[in-house]
């Protein structure tokens, strides 16, 4: 049965004809008046999508865009139409007048509904760029002010109205989404054969895109050495290192200097893809040196790194203030470069190793932890698997399977000894530091981030929407 593709607009339907015309060359399309719904995105074109499919009873397909600035936390977003139209291009830049960030991205979600009664399955693309003055032809909506980014993250050289359209479709939020918007994907997927940290394997090579090693410079060496491993970070914007408040507690910040973060490494003598600076650190205020509470702390890197590169992302930040999370008895993952023994020496490939969370009540839980409610244990009463010196500040992720993506739920604090029976390690509880975190970072949310699912780095949007389309929902209509 024949998609129909429900829009009033002329010249979207266009750019999905074009996009879509390989897979779907007969791609139908009907106006109707449909009612738009306040909410979240993606809630919007649900709803949308499941009436249209209702009136025009067959599958459908619905489109919505959203033009977000990012000085403006995002809006207009689903308002875009409305400013648009009464302020015009010229308006919408004065409205970033005030601000020096005239970053962007368009959005959109589209949903497919197969049929009356059926859920809608709902893809978002995004695209990245920044609110220029109007340059180009004005036959699009704000086409001529939002020039969209280069492959490299670098602002590009033309407004989706002065490129072709041919361009605008192979790179625009109708077809892309960039991995850098997303936080949690690795995209490389991480194996998980069981076979140090203690106890544990090496990681695929960038399999954790977000691994910061957190290494010292050696003085007798030249700058550009591999320097020692102090502890592990973990990326959680493009400028933001999470860390354990232990591993520089005894620091001045004029020895910061000597420190360097390392990324998208998988050995600990690897430079490589990035080595950068910490301009700043930001210790919790009440870490505790003798409970280790509080055992939290955030780098600032000298510049943002670019989530262009596919090797290098950033981390979910858990739900925020759930003194429950992680969930007793859920599988974690530790990973980091520290020893692979007590008293034996760092690995030298990423390690990574599997830990159930254990509730507050197991008894060796209770004896090592000061404060479950800021702190938790993984492990095994039995010892055998554990994170050990110089894995400290590394993450420990639990996994979201629904959108496939990655959380850090603790900061890897301390244990006695490694791996030993009876001994599990403690973790920094870091749901209970999302607001820390946020207000430390400027930010203006309350929460952690929305998880949306995880893609290939410029994954064509569409294709994947009808390959699904066709090997599992078009046989059963
Ligand atoms: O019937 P629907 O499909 O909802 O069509 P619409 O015109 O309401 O479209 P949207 O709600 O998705 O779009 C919000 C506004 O953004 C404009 N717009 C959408 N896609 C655009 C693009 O690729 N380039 C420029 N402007 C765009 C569009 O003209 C609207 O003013
Ligand atoms: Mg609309």
């Amino acid at each position: 049965m024949a998609v129909t593709f429900v829009t009033g607009n002329k010249n979207k339907l266009l750019e999905v004809q074009a996009i879509l015309a390989d897979v779907l060359p007969n791609l139908r399309s009907e106006a109707l008046d449909l009612p738009e719904y306040q909410g979240e995105p993606e809630y919007i074109s649900k709803e949308k999508a499941k009436i249209a499919a209702e009136r025009v009873q067959g599958p459908v397909l619905v489109e919505d865009t959203f033009l977000c600035f990012k000085a403006l936390h995002g809006l207009p977003g689903p308002y875009i139409k409305w400013f648009l139209d009464k302020l015009g291009h010229d308006g919408l830049n004065k409205l970033l007048a005030a601000y020096e960030d005239k970053t962007a991205y368009a959005q959109c979600v589209f949903s497919f509904c197969a049929g009356p009664s059926s859920e809608p399955i709902t893809f978002v693309g995004r695209c990245l760029g920044r609110i220029v003055p109007a340059r180009g032809p004005n036959s699009f909506g704000w086409d001529p002010i939002f020039q969209p980014d280069d492959e490299q993250g670098q602002p590009g050289k033309e407004t989706f109205a002065e490129m072709d359209k041919t361009i605008k479709n192979k790179i625009s939020h109708r077809i892309c989404i960039s991995s850098s918007t997303q936080c949690g994907c690795s995209l490389v997927k991480p194996i998980f054969n069981e076979a140090k940290i203690v106890g544990g394997f090496a990681a695929r090579n960038n399999s954790w895109p977000w691994i910061v090693s957190i290494r010292r410079s050696k003085s007798d060496s030249s700058s550009s050495g591999p320097g020692s491993v102090l502890c592990g970070g973990s990326l959680i914007n493009e400028k933001y290192v999470l860390t354990a408040a232990h591993c520089f507690s005894n620091m001045k910040d004029s020895q910061l200097s000597n420190y360097f973060a390392v990324i998208g490494a998988i050995y600990s003598n690897d430079t490589n893809p990035i080595r950068v600076g910490f301009k700043s650190m930001i210790l919790h205020e009440n870490y505790n040196g003798n409970t280790y509470e509080n055992d939290i702390a955030l780098l600032e890197l000298n510049y943002s790194v670019s989530f262009s590169d596919s090797r290098i992302g950033f981390i979910c930040l858990p739900p925020n203030n759930q003194v429950t999370y992680p969930y007793s008895g859920m599988n974690a993952t530790a990973i980091g470069w520290g020893r692979l023994q007590s008293s034996g020496s760092s690995a030298y490939t990423l390690q990574q190793v599997q830990l159930p969370i254990l509730p507050y009540t197991d008894q060796y839980c209770y004896d090592t932890v000061y404060n479950d409610g800021i702190q938790f244990c993984a492990g095994y009463d039995q010892g055998g698997k554990d994170t050990c010196q110089g894995d400290s500040g590394g993450p420990l992720m639990t996994h979201d399977a629904n959108s496939d993506t990655w959380l850090i739920a603790g900061v890897t604090s301390y244990g006695q000894g490694c791996a030993l029976p009876e001994h599990p390690g403690v973790y920094t509880r870091v749901s209970m530091y999302v607001n820390w975190i946020n207000s430390r970072l400027n930010g203006t949310t309350n929460g952690s981030q929305e998880l949306v699912k995880c893609v290939s780095n410029k994954f064509l949007l569409l294709s994947w929407l009808i390959s699904l389309c066709f090997s599992n929902i078009f046989i059963h209509i």
